[in-house]
């Protein structure tokens, strides 16, 4: 077993200590250090306080929405399409191309494609092991064969290129790639002891210091060098805008499918957080600012010396896990005379270098090399599967969904393959015929990669951009507070009159329940069609609506007014009516509830049974408002059925206006005057016609039980003069001698209106309308008294006809048929007292009684 310190430490053994320690970063404070905890690397970065964004920073998916800016331009064309024309440039000579700064921010023309894929043939280290027979080979600049298979590429580089080829092939147009605003990614892929280190980072030793052509320093501290070096130039030579960037990185390795911050190594098992808001990131995972390429490499060195490596059976100093370097860069950039910062970009470097998979096992490998193996040879083979996956979906009617989470390494890939970035996959393959396998598994790798499809955008977002944000948002807002107002506005809050759906609903609802429907004109609730609606208006029927239900007078008033159509609501009635004509609303609906009232007293059945109990009459509430709203349809307005009424002629049975004031014992007492003359059982039908009355939630308080009574009275009055008008004389009196005259019972209930409203109590609750009604009616029993007296000597029949014998004793003879005539008298005066009798029934019989005819 090999030491892991004295392998991790392989990196540094390279270094001397005061090498090292010049390297320490000179800008690097603890206060420029800090945990991903709120923004990672995945995040947006905090804005900067220049810029004057009321609005909370932007998801990373936020700028997303807007399209790839294709605004860049150049003087100098990159065509890489066959990988060939960069090698023209060098790092000693910077291309022209990021040294310009036209009209817009960093702006640079982008030819380099969304997934591109560099084989890299690495020389033969050792001749005499490797033998170096020449099976892979390097067809042309992006053809590469081993034996007889031929695979293309973006490029291909033989064993003959050197670092320098592969920054400018690679590096160059990734560092104009990022400061483009575009994030970009590279992999390096291979077996083990292809190459891979040595390509991304190069030997330790060539980290730092120099950069020349001939350096093996490895791609990934060229990048950093140029792009430092580019940032500077450009914040030089801008007259006209001011650029400023901000950049951290963070390093983490995959070992053992835990992630470990090798920036600070204590930490292990760090988790991939993802969440909508902040993205995809690594929870605590360090990112440290840094301003120079020094800070950079200062980076690589502490966390390439903390990546853990071993040995397999090609390469003694084997990586054992790995590894991804990250950069987030940021800028903003505002013109001089400009207040705040025309546009901002967030791009972000990613550099992943693999573990490399060894076939051949070690005959003395422990248990910890074999689970690093496992753990390797796991995750490539994910990362396998994930390419195959995201190829497929590129191809025409095809689609599979891969489940990132699957190991680390897909995870944190999930954005670089198939997702915002431009990426670069460098298959670093061996050039021996020894593993042949490994290096077909590799290019063949390669080849699924470019099937695969990035959506790469410029991470920016301009001033406009911000205004046009900032306009929806507020756009928004006064949609919700507009929203918010129209469903405070349904005035079902306040007073609990309206609970429609909406306006619309609520204006019919108020329409019906003042019964104006010509104030207010039915509104359609299903039309799309604005409502223009006045508030005056509305609050108009609003007080016309308290003052009906706070004011007796009012209530009486209009009760006269409309006669038959005034419509009181009560808490049972159902409101669904409001979607049928008022004239079905009203009247029938109404007569046909009291009917079924009536007729189940006849059945002797209690009304509680078939109604809600009945509200409080002293109920305030019940008083003073009438509450509307929707609920189930009330039996009461079930379709009419017809009763086996009595049919008098031209009268009124208006039997039920006493119970109105049965709440008043006053009202009993007065009115026992009256029925103590009729029979028992009409009595006892009677007390049950008011008790059920009383009980019945039509009439849920004295106010509205009086005006709905005597609605609902006038309407059934009505009803049978209808029905009655060809029956007129169905019931009638013929006795001549008697000359009995039936009076209307409306003029019998008014006399006993008239004896109620003398009562204080009644006096006091009667409206002005209907003490008039009653004056009024009682003129008229002050011309109908007669019925009032036949009634009287009704009760006397024998008195009655013992004095008409009487008198007619006097002109008729003592003869034999005196004595017929005395007979035949007694005979019609003992029809005539049950005929009173009948007709005392009927008056107070409810309507549905069966009567039989005479
Ligand atoms: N192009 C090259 N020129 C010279 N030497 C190279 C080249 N590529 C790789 N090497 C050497 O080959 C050896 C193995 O390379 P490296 O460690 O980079 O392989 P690797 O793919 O990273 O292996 P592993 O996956 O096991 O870590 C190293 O000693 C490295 O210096």
């Amino acid at each position: 077993m090999k030491g892991e310190a004295s392998e991790n430490n392989r990196f540094l053994g390279t270094l001397s200590s005061s090498s090292i320690r010049n390297l320490l970063p000179r800008s690097m404070s603890s206060s420029s250090k800090r945990k991903s905890k709120k923004f990672s690397e995945n995040t947006p970065p905090p804005l900067h306080p220049n810029i004057q964004i009321n609005d909370p920073p932007l998801s990373p998916s936020i700028p997303k929405l807007f399209p790839p800016s294709k605004s860049f331009s150049s003087s100098a064309s990159l065509n890489r399409s066959d990988g060939q024309n960069v090698q023209s440039l060098s790092p000693r000579d910077p291309p022209p191309l990021l040294g310009q700064v036209d009209g817009s921010h960093g702006a640079l023309e982008d030819l380099d494609p969304a997934v591109k894929v560099v084989a890299r043939i690495r020389e033969v280290n050792d001749v005499k092991r490797e033998g170096g027979d020449g099976v892979v080979r390097k067809l042309s600049s992006n053809s590469v064969s081993i034996g007889d298979r031929k695979f293309n590429f973006d490029s291909v580089l033989d064993s003959s290129s050197n670092q320098e080829d592969v920054f400018q092939l690679v590096g160059v147009p990734l560092v104009k790639s990022a400061l483009a605003g575009y994030n970009s990614s590279i992999l390096s892929y291979g077996e083990t002891g292809s190459g891979k280190t040595y390509t991304m980072w190069g030997p330790p030793s060539a980290m730092v210091g120099d950069h020349s052509t001939g350096s093996n320093q490895g791609i990934v501290p060229r990048i950093f060098h140029m792009l430092f070096s580019e940032i500077q130039r450009q914040q030089e030579n801008s007259q006209m805008k001011q650029i400023n960037y901000q950049c951290r990185c963070s390093f983490l390795e995959i070992y053992n499918e835990q992630i470990g911050d090798l920036l600070d190594p204590g930490q292990r098992n760090l988790e991939i957080r993802d969440d909508p808001k902040n993205g995809l990131y690594v929870e605590n995972l360090t990112e440290e600012y840094v301003s120079s390429y020094e800070d950079v490499t200062q980076l690589l060195i502490k966390g390439l010396s903390s990546r853990k490596v071993g040995a397999t059976s090609i390469n003694s100093k084997s990586s054992r896990s790995h590894i991804a370097f990250t950069m987030i860069i940021e800028s903003w950039c505002k013109g001089t005379s400009s207040k705040c910062f025309s546009s901002s970009k967030i791009s972000r470097i990613s550099l992943f270098d693999l573990a490399g998979l060894d076939r051949n096992k070690l005959g003395d490998a422990d248990r910890q090399i074999v689970q690093e193996g496992k753990s390797v040879k796991k995750s490539l083979s994910l990362l396998g599967q994930m390419v195959n996956t995201l190829a497929k979906e590129n191809q025409p009617g095809k689609f599979a969904a891969f489940p990132y989470q699957g190991s680390c390494l897909t995870h944190l890939l999930r954005e670089s393959l198939g997702g915002n970035a431009k990426l670069t996959v460098i298959c670093c393959i061996s050039p021996n015929n020894r593993n042949n396998g490994e290096t077909l598994r590799t290019l063949r790798f390669g080849q699924r990669v470019k099937f695969i499809k990035n959506d790469p955008v410029i991470n920016e977002i301009s001033e406009d951009d911000v205004n046009d944000l900032s306009d929806q948002i507020r756009q928004l807002k006064e949609e919700l507070i507009r929203a918010k107002s129209d469903v405070h506005n349904s005035f079902e809050g306040r007073s609990g009159y309206f609970k429609g759906r909406n306006v619309r609903e609520s204006l019919n609802h108020l329409r019906v329940s003042l019964n104006r429907s010509l104030m207010l004109p039915r509104i359609d609730t299903d039309s799309d069609n604005e409502v223009n609606i006045d508030e005056n208006d509305v609050r108009e029927l609003h007080q016309q609506l308290n003052k009906l239900h706070c004011s007796p007078d009012d209530n009486s008033r209009d009760l006269s007014d409309n006669g038959d159509s005034a419509h009181f609501s009560s808490v049972e009635e159902s409101f669904e009516t409001d979607l049928v004509s008022d004239s079905e609303v009203n009247g029938p609906h109404e007569f046909e509830s009291e009917d079924i009232n009536l007729e189940k007293e006849k059945e002797g059945v209690e009304s509680q049974d078939n109604f809600p109990a009945a509200p409080d009459a002293s109920d305030p509430s019940l008083r003073t408002s009438i509450n509307i709203s929707l609920c189930r349809q009330s039996a009461v307005l079930h379709e009419p059925m017809l009763s086996d009424s009595p049919k008098i002629g031209n009268t009124r049975k208006s039997m039920v206006i006493p119970s109105l004031f049965s709440a008043s014992q006053n009202n009993l007492s007065d009115s026992s005057n009256f029925q103590s003359d009729v029979p028992p059982q009409s009595l006892k039908q009677s007390e049950n016609i008011r008790s059920s009355l009383c009980s019945s939630k039509v009439f849920p308080g004295p106010t509205e039980s009086l005006a709905a009574s005597l609605q609902r009275g006038l309407q059934i009055i009505d009803y049978h003069q209808r029905n009655s008008a060809s029956n007129r004389s169905s019931v009638s009196f013929s006795f001549e001698p008697l000359s009995l005259k039936p009076c209307s019972e409306v003029d019998k209930v008014n006399v006993s209106l008239q004896k109620l409203a003398e009562h204080g109590s009644y006096a006091s609750s009667l409206c002005a309308s209907c003490k008039q009604k009653i004056n009024d009616s009682s003129n008229e029993v002050q011309d109908s008294l007669t019925w009032v007296v036949a009634e009287e000597e009704a009760r006397k029949p024998n008195q009655l006809i013992s004095q008409v014998v009487k008198d007619s004793g006097k002109a008729i003879t003592n003869n034999g048929e005196e004595k017929d005539l005395e007979n035949l008298c007694m005979e019609q005066a003992t029809k005539i007292e049950q005929l009173n009798q009948l007709v005392i029934i009927l008056l107070i019989t409810p309507l549905t009684t069966v009567i039989p005819h005479f």
